[in-house]
């Protein structure tokens, strides 16, 4: 066996403000964006360029000096493109390192110069995945050489600027305008080229596995993702937590912009993505109200600002400071009623430009537009990430929208009322059933265990995140008999429970208070005690025979 390699160390040691003149540049790139404005300033520095196939061609068409790869390997482009920069002649002349006598002793002998600029972006893999397009032209959209030579210039950053984003043309012309890059600026780019590398082996490896590897578990057997951080927050949770906003390529909450408002703190992200979830679980307009990460409010209206409305009027007291999520854009009329309550965020697809100058006048409250997309709601197909220690689970998100059957056949429940089995009282009428729905549609925002009482498309009492179903009907009723004024809303009220009531206990308080009907998943092993309790009262029950658990 030989001996393990030890590396020389370099014979110069660089300060961050060194910077290495540029005399050569390799461009390949598949975006062609600004690559005619770059190679004119470059050359215009008197940089001489080195380029590939289609990148060469155009740079010669704006009348730019360019040799091309295959003049300086002596070998021709090939295989469709598959063969172009994977020479020696190219990677030694970005990855000799310039601060060794010896490295530089062997490009002389093999005739070699090396390159000071690389500048690289690479075929477009994940957009090729996004258009639906087959295996054949997904695998052939895997760049091989482009991030040979990423990595190669990133891993020889003391001798080589590497360019990866044509955003950065600027500052790369800039920098070979002053005397090349300093060796400070040199590490920052290769971070950005191991990143964008990164990014892109991520994607490959992920479709492979999802794509080739296939198996009954529903889930692949790897995944992976990468972030990059956008915002460092203030503080986590609690003050003495820190914390940062990291976005993924998935879009949402996390890449909503700004428009107005104090800087997003941790707790209002996670309560404006409770709110998101919420607000866009209706497809009429409605508005979600969002403290501590359950809703104090969620209505459906004529029009978003009457959801607005009645979601504020679902418990006036809790919205205090709370974090609010539309799901229509924000009128006049919405911005004017939520003007006098002290709110600490508001989401939304966008805004009414007077709504914009309503609201302009609450200086510190957080004005937030969500991306496109987002607006459509969420997906039955979409999963949802949670890390534990140590791992992370996956799940598909809680929705069954569509009417579904069991593997029998038979019709197993869902979120549709149509899949409800009618266990208790007459057929509810059409408002009720409406009714029905809204409630059971709106109770899987709020943590378990989770009662909701509704009327009229809006909730009127929510009892969450308790740790048994007796205490959640109890704060249901109570919120909705003691928060409007005294009315007592919980009576003609309809009921949601987000899993089975294991006794009639709990439902027993609902029909205490006067509930006309009630939706819960059913499958206790006491359910003909419920069924009884609801028969004796007169109420109507449904069985949904799925369950809304949020933990
Ligand atoms: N195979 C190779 O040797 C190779 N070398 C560079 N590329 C890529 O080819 C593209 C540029 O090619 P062109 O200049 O022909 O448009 C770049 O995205 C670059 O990352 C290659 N293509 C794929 O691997």
């Amino acid at each position: 066996m030989s001996a393990p390699h030890v590396p020389t160390p370099p014979d110069v040691q660089l300060s961050d403000d060194a910077r290495h003149p540029v005399r050569r540049a390799l461009l390949s790139v598949y975006d062609k964006a600004g690559l005619v404005e770059l190679a004119t300033a470059l050359h215009g520095a008197g940089v001489e360029l080195v380029s590939t196939g289609s990148t060469a061609q155009r740079i010669a068409d704006a009348g730019v000096p360019v040799s091309r790869v295959e003049d300086l390997t002596g070998f021709p482009e090939c295989l469709e493109g598959r063969v172009k920069t994977l020479h020696p002649r190219v990677h030694a002349g970005i990855l000799a390192d310039t601060r060794k006598q010896d490295h530089l002793d062997q490009l002389a002998q093999l005739d070699i110069a090396p390159f000071e600029l690389v500048v690289v972006n690479l075929y477009p893999f994940a957009a090729t995945v996004a258009s639906g397009a087959g295996p054949d032209d997904v695998v052939e959209q895997i760049d091989i050489g482009g991030p040979s030579m990423v990595r190669a210039a990133a891993k020889n950053h003391p001798s080589v600027a590497v360019v990866v984003d044509p955003a950065r043309y600027d500052e790369a012309v800039a920098a070979v305008r002053a005397g090349g890059f300093t060796f400070a600026e040199r590490k920052r780019l290769a971070a950005q080229a191991f990143a964008h590398t990164a990014r892109y082996d991520v994607a490959v490896a992920s479709w492979f596995a999802s794509s080739y590897v296939p198996d009954d578990a529903g889930f692949p057997a790897f995944t992976g993702a990468t972030w990059e951080r956008a915002d460092v927050l203030r503080y986590g949770e609690n003050p003495h937590q820190r914390a940062a906003l990291y976005t993924d390529e998935r879009g949402g909450l996390a890449t909503a912009t700004q428009l107005q408002g104090k800087a997003m703190s941790y707790n209002n992200y996670v309560d404006a993505d409770a709110a998101r979830r919420a607000a866009f679980d209706h497809a009429g307009p409605a508005v979600a109200v969002v403290k501590h990460n359950n809703p104090c409010g969620v209505a459906t209206g004529a029009d978003i600002a009457s959801a607005y409305a009645k979601a504020h009027a679902t418990d006036p007291v809790s919205a205090y400071g709370g974090v609010v999520a539309a799901n229509r854009v924000v009128t006049q009329g919405m911005a004017l009623a939520l003007k006098p309550v002290f709110t600490e965020v508001v989401v939304a697809p966008g805004y009414e430009p007077a709504a914009l100058e309503v609201l302009a006048a609450k200086k510190n409250l957080r004005v937030l537009v969500l991306p496109d997309g987002v607006q459509a709601g969420v997906r039955p197909d979409e999963v949802e990430l949670r890390p534990i220690s140590g791992g992370l689970l996956v799940q598909t998100v809680d929705r069954i929208d569509a009417t579904v059957t069991g593997e029998d056949g038979t019709p197993s429940g869902g979120d549709d009322p149509r899949d409800w089995t009618l266990v208790a009282g007459e057929p509810a009428d059409d408002a009720t059933a409406a009714d029905l729905a809204f409630a059971w549609r709106a109770i899987r925002a709020a943590k378990s265990n989770a009662i909701l009482l509704a009327d009229d498309g809006a909730a009127v009492g929510v009892g969450m995140g308790q740790v048994n179903r007796v205490d959640s009907c109890r704060l249901a009723v109570e919120r909705a008999n003691t928060l409007a004024d005294g009315a007592e809303r919980a009576r003609g009220a309809v009921a949601a429970s987000d899993a089975f009531f294991p006794f009639a206990d709990g439902l027993q308080i609902l029909l205490d208070a006067g509930v006309r009907a009630v939706v819960a998943p059913g499958g206790s092993i006491r359910d003909a005690e419920v069924v009884e309790a609801a028969s004796a009262a007169g109420v109507t029950m449904y069985f949904t025979g799925t369950r809304h658990f949020a933990h």
